[in-house]
């Protein structure tokens, strides 16, 4: 007898009569048909493994608990790496990531900065000797490795680091010292418990004289007893409000010797004698964190999809209050608000994802003519990679929020996975660059292009001058003009107010400072125009079905419309636009509004996210809400015993004492 699989009647209807295909949209995210095949392979080898399954909910264990069990299930993980029916890059790109990883290991995993920072460090910063000598032993997790370089003093300026690695050619080693309190490493993931060596980044003297911060490679503990080795003062630095089982931590060093050869020489270089040779251009040591902002990019979309699809589907299952008098109550889902809420960043997830593509594209191109010593490239990814992580990172971190609150009061439950979802978020804010700090190397690069009519791709738009008639049109092609047409006029906002404050006789440096308002408004507006052209391209230039061609331009000129409602200002300070364009806006956007909402449940199910991955009982494919968030109260250890011990400790007494 089969077992009738329950679903919730709203969910049912919801799935009724989907005018396109949901696998359709699947292969169009997952890069293809068999891609999707091989991620759900994967899936099911992981997630089928009893041994990865929580005997109890992560919140209720103590930090150092938590950490072990996830220590193991993330080891437990690697021994299954070699039979993984996906390629290995693609299965720790799954595993470390916010996807099928973030199902086992809840809140970030103990051996991520290994694979997404030791790794790509020595590949981006090490000779072929180098790599020969330590990445098979990497690769094969005989060493595990971390990267150090923010330390309790410095984290956004790096010129200003205080780590020191002196050369000295007598014994043919490096010196490395924490001068100060503030000179100890402070943040880098793995550190605290896990990682026995490191990539260190700290300023290289030699010959006298200090020559910048570049890459070393540091064994911190014993390879048999994982004790830290003489002079490495290594610790956790505690919970935080979120990642937790991440154990980032501290480092000092007391005068540690480390032979010339681990100082990473693919780009630079000291020789026997103390020499010091040049890269082709310095911030090629800065190549391991444009790796990472690449991939964050990506990272925080799934998050936010994960959001989304949660609070979808918990609001066409959760009905309250009166639409129309005397009716049943409404599922909340259909309330034009929260459309509003929930819509917005559906559709986000697609500009996000199709942005981050082209900036993936972008990074291998890149890599490519800089392995063959052609940098020309070089700016324009760090301009791009900055701008997206920053952008892509802080939008999602609101929009996860609203979700968040789009759920009313289940939402703020632990179980309901928005905390974790929103400390992994919020986190990519601050990590691989402030977003504020990025936000002003963006505006740098725009500037310089804008002023000296030469950048590269992303920026070509400073260069061209628009022809033709300054008309307002609202298709879409139409409106990607309108966003450039804001793009550039910021730019030249914040050009003429770095002007102004030179004429008040400002120094350059305070005349940047002040102008950095109008300098990041300038930058924010460029990367929205990268997103919003990514969108309307990406469309344009793919072979859709023309249901899922329907739907996905919808959702884009919802997104689209939605950017310029809530920035209308600058849209008529820079666009041309008039009260009764943003009005015809409006209405287009409510409409779009109640277009898409029939089929929100729809889109989100073809994210075609497991349970086991949204980890949350509001989102579940089959709409149990209330019974799964009784099922989750019931594993509280306050509700093992109908009399907790503290009521006759603490209680009972005060209810006896008569006060
Ligand atoms: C086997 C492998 C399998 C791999 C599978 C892995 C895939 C994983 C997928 C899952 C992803 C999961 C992601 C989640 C994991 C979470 C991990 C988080 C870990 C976090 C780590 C960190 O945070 S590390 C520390 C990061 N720190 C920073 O980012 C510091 C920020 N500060 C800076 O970057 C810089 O100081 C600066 C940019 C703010 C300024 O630097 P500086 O003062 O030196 O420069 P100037 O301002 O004077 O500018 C000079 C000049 O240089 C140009 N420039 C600056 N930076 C760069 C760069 N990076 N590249 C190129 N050019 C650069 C700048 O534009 C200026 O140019 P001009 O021409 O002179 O104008
Ligand atoms: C979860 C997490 C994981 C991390 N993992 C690692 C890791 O693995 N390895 C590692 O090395 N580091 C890691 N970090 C550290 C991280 O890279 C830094 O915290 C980050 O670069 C910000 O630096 P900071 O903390 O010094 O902030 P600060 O630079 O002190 O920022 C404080 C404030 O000052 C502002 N500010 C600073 N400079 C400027 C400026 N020039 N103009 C305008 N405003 C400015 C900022 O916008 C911010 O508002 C991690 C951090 C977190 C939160």
């Amino acid at each position: 007898m089969t077992k009738e699989i329950y679903e919730n009647p709203d969910l049912k209807k919801e799935r009724q009569n989907c005018p396109f295909n949901k696998e359709e949209i699947t292969n169009f995210l997952d890069g293809g048909k068999e891609k999707t095949t091989e991620r759900r392979q994967l899936e099911t080898y992981i997630l089928s493994d009893e041994q990865l399954k929580d005997a109890v909910p992560m919140e209720y264990l103590s930090h150092a608990d938590k950490y072990a069990e996830e220590l193991r299930k993330s080891c437990l993980l690697m021994h299954k790496l070699a039979d993984s029916p996906a390629g290995q890059v693609q299965t720790l790109r799954a595993l470390m990531g916010a996807g099928l990883g973030s199902a086992i290991l809840k809140e970030g995993n103990p051996i991520a900065l290994h694979y997404v920072m030791f790794i790509p460090a020595l590949m981006g910063q090490g000779t072929v000797e180098q790599q020969a000598k330590w990445l098979e032993k990497a690769y094969n997790l005989n060493i595990i490795g971390t990267y150090a370089q923010t330390e309790l003093g410095h984290g956004t300026f790096l010129r200003g680091l205080e780590t020191k690695a002196t050369y000295d050619p007598v014994t043919k080693e490096f010196v490395l010292e924490s001068p100060s309190l503030t000179a100890y490493k402070w943040w880098p993931g793995s550190l605290g418990k896990t990682a026995n060596y490191a990539v260190v980044m700290a300023q290289l003297y030699t010959k006298g004289k200090c020559e910048g911060i570049h890459p070393f490679m540091v064994q911190l503990r014993d390879e048999e007893t994982h004790e830290p080795l003489p002079g490495i003062l290594v610790g956790e630095i505690g919970p935080k409000l979120g990642m937790n089982t991440n154990d980032n931590g501290y480092l000092g060093f007391d005068k540690v010797r480390i032979p010339r050869e681990q100082l990473l020489m693919k780009h630079s270089q000291v020789l026997e004698d103390g020499t010091y040779v040049k890269p082709t251009n310095s911030k090629l040591s800065y190549g391991t964190m444009v790796f990472v902002r690449v991939v964050v990019c990506q990272d925080v979309t799934v998050n936010l999809r994960k959001a989304v699809t949660i609070a979808t589907r918990y609001s066409c299952v959760r009905r309250q209050s009166e639409l129309k008098p005397g009716d049943r109550e409404p599922q909340v889902m259909d309330y034009q608000a929260q459309q509003h809420k929930l819509l917005p960043p559906l559709a986000a997830t697609f500009g996000f994802q199709l942005a981050a593509d082209h900036l993936w594209n972008l990074y291998n191109t890149a890599n490519n003519s800089m392995e063959q010593g052609d940098m020309e490239l070089l700016p324009d990814l760090h301009g791009l990679s900055c701008a997206l992580k920053a952008l892509c990172s802080s939008e999602a971190a609101n929009f996860v929020e609203t979700c968040r609150q789009s759920c009313g009061g289940h939402g703020y439950m632990s179980c309901s996975n928005f905390p974790r979802i929103y400390g992994q978020v919020t986190a990519a804010i601050t990590y691989e660059g402030e977003n504020t700090v990025l936000w002003l190397q963006v505006a740098r690069y725009l500037v310089k292009t804008r002023k000296e009519k030469s950048g590269g791709l992303s920026v070509k738009y400073l260069i061209d001058e628009e022809k033709g008639p300054r008309t307002v049109d609202t298709t879409p092609e139409g409106i990607v003009k309108l966003y450039r047409r804001v793009a550039v006029g910021l730019v030249d906002i914040a050009i003429a107010e770095l002007e102004n404050n030179s004429r008040k006789g400002y120094a350059p440096h305070d005349a940047w400072n002040h102008a950095a308002v109008h300098l990041i408004k300038a930058a924010q507006a460029h990367a929205r125009l990268f997103v919003v052209e990514s969108f309307v391209d990406s469309l344009k230039g793919s072979r859709l079905s023309a249901p899922v061609r329907a739907i996905l331009s919808q959702l884009c000129e919802l997104f689209i419309i939605y950017w310029i409602l809530d920035r209308s200002g600058d849209f008529f300070l820079c666009a041309n636009l008039k009260k009764e364009d943003l009005l015809q806006l409006n209405s287009k956007y409510v409409q779009l509004l109640a277009a898409i909402r029939p089929q929100a449940v729809n889109i989100v199910d073809s994210f075609d996210l497991r349970d086991e991955i949204l980890g949350s009982p509001l989102g579940c494919w089959d709409g149990n809400v209330y019974q799964r968030l009784f099922d989750e109260a019931a594993k509280s250890p306050l509700n093992q015993k109908n009399v907790h011990e503290s009521f006759h400790k603490y209680l009972k007494p005060l209810l006896k004492s008569n006060l």
